[in-house]
C-alpha cells in the first residue's frame, strides 16, 4: 500500500459569542467559521493488520491520545473495519492556538480512511462520529465557510461576500497555548450574549450592522490572563478590524494585498509565529464524500 497526503486546513472564527451554557457544561454559541487555505498535511497508509500507528507523534501529545489515531480508532469502532493505518503529521498549525489543527487532523482522517476503507459513510455520518472527538470537528467534515450554533455542530452554509474572501487573513500566534476548557470555566466569561439572527448577515445591507455587534466573547478573558495575546491584538488592530480565533490565542486581521500581507508577517512581533492565508470556499477533501445524504 502506498502513502497517500491529504491536506488539513486551519480556521478562524470570524465571530463568536457565547449565548449559553448546557447543563453538561457546554456552551451554546454563534460562530462564523470560515476555513483557511493554510494548515497540516497528513500522510496516510492503509495497513491490512488492523493496526493504527502514529509515525511521528507531536510533543507532549502520547500516540494514542493524539486525535488522528483517536478518530481513526472511533472510525473503525463505529464501522468494525479490520483495516488499520500508519498516519504522519507535517505540522504547520499552532498547536493551541484557536486555529482548531488538531480537529482538522481528525477530520481529514476520518474523510481519508472512509474512502481508503471502503466505508461509505455520508457526509452527516461522519460528522457525528466527528462530534464526539471535538465540537470543532464537524466544520471540516462539512466543509464550507458556516454559521453555527449549538455547540458548534449545527451548521449552515453561507454565502461568504466576495469582500470577505477575497482578503489576505494575516494570523499571528504567541508562543504560548491556550487551554480551551480553561477560558469555558472561567467565571468572569459573559454567556448570555444576545443571540444575533443569520439573515442579518446573509443580507449584505445589514452587513455594516451585523459587523458592529460582532466580536468574540472570549477576547477580554484570553487577553487579561495572556499579555502576550493582547500585545499581538493590539499591535495588528494597527491595520484593521482584528480579533481573536475561537479561544485564542491566535489574532487575525484582513488586508487587502499579498504585499501588504507580507509586510505585516516580516513585522510581526517578537516571539510569534505568523502566516497569511486566503478564505477558501470549500474543503479541498469536499469531494471525497461521494454519498451525500
Ligand atoms: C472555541 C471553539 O474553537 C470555537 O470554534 C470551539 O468551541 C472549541 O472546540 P474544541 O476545541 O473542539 O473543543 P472540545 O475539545 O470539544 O472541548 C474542550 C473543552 O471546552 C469546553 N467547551 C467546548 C465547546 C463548547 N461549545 N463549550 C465548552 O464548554 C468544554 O469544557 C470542553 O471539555
Ligand atoms: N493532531 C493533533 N494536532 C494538534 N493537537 C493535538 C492533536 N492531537 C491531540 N492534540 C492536543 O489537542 C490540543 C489542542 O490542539 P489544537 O491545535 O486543536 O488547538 P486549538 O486550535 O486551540 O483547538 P480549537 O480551536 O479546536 O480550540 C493540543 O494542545 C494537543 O494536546
Amino acid at each position: 500500500m502506498k502513502f497517500i497526503s491529504y491536506p488539513a486546513p486551519c480556521k478562524i472564527n470570524l465571530f463568536l459569542h457565547i449565548t449559553g451554557r448546557r447543563d453538561d457544561g457546554y456552551h451554546r454559541l454563534q460562530t462564523l467559521f470560515l476555513l483557511l487555505d493554510h494548515g497540516d498535511t497528513l500522510r496516510i497508509r492503509v495497513r491490512e493488520d488492523g493496526q493504527l500507528q502514529h509515525l511521528n507523534p507531536l510533543p507532549g501529545v502520547p500516540a494514542d491520545k493524539d486525535l488522528t489515531i483517536r478518530a481513526a480508532r472511533a472510525l473503525q469502532e463505529s464501522s468494525g473495519c479490520q483495516l488499520g493505518a500508519e498516519i504522519e503529521c507535517l505540522k504547520r498549525t499552532p498547536m493551541g492556538g484557536g486555529l482548531g489543527g488538531g480537529s482538522s487532523d481528525a477530520a481529514t482522517v476520518l474523510m481519508a480512511l472512509n474512502q481508503q476503507w471502503q466505508l461509505g459513510y455520508t457526509r452527516q455520518q461522519l460528522m457525528q462520529i466527528g462530534l464526539t472527538l471535538g465540537a470543532d470537528v464537524p466544520v471540516f467534515i462539512f466543509g464550507q465557510p458556516a454559521w453555527a450554533e449549538g455547540v458548534g455542530e449545527q451548521l449552515s452554509a453561507v454565502m461568504m461576500p466576495a469582500d470577505i474572501l477575497e482578503k489576505y487573513y494575516v494570523v499571528i500566534t504567541p508562543h504560548i497555548e491556550v487551554p480551551t476548557a480553561k477560558i469555558f470555566a472561567h467565571q468572569a466569561l459573559t454567556r448570555d450574549s444576545k443571540p444575533l439572527k443569520i439573515a442579518d448577515f446573509s443580507n449584505g445591507a445589514n452587513s455594516t450592522a451585523f459587523w458592529q455587534q460582532a466580536r468574540n466573547d472570549m477576547e477580554s478573558i484570553v487577553c487579561s490572563l495572556y499579555p502576550e495575546v493582547n500585545d499581538s491584538l493590539q499591535w495588528l488592530k494597527q491595520f484593521g478590524d482584528a480579533r481573536m480565533s475561537g479561544s485564542g490565542g491566535s489574532v487575525f486581521v484582513a488586508v487587502d494585498s499579498e504585499i501588504k500581507a507580507n509586510d505585516l508577517i516580516e513585522n510581526r512581533p517578537k516571539n510569534t509565529s505568523g502566516f497569511w492565508a486566503k478564505g477558501l470556499k470549500y474543503h479541498p477533501l469536499f469531494n471525497t464524500l461521494l454519498n451525500e445524504d
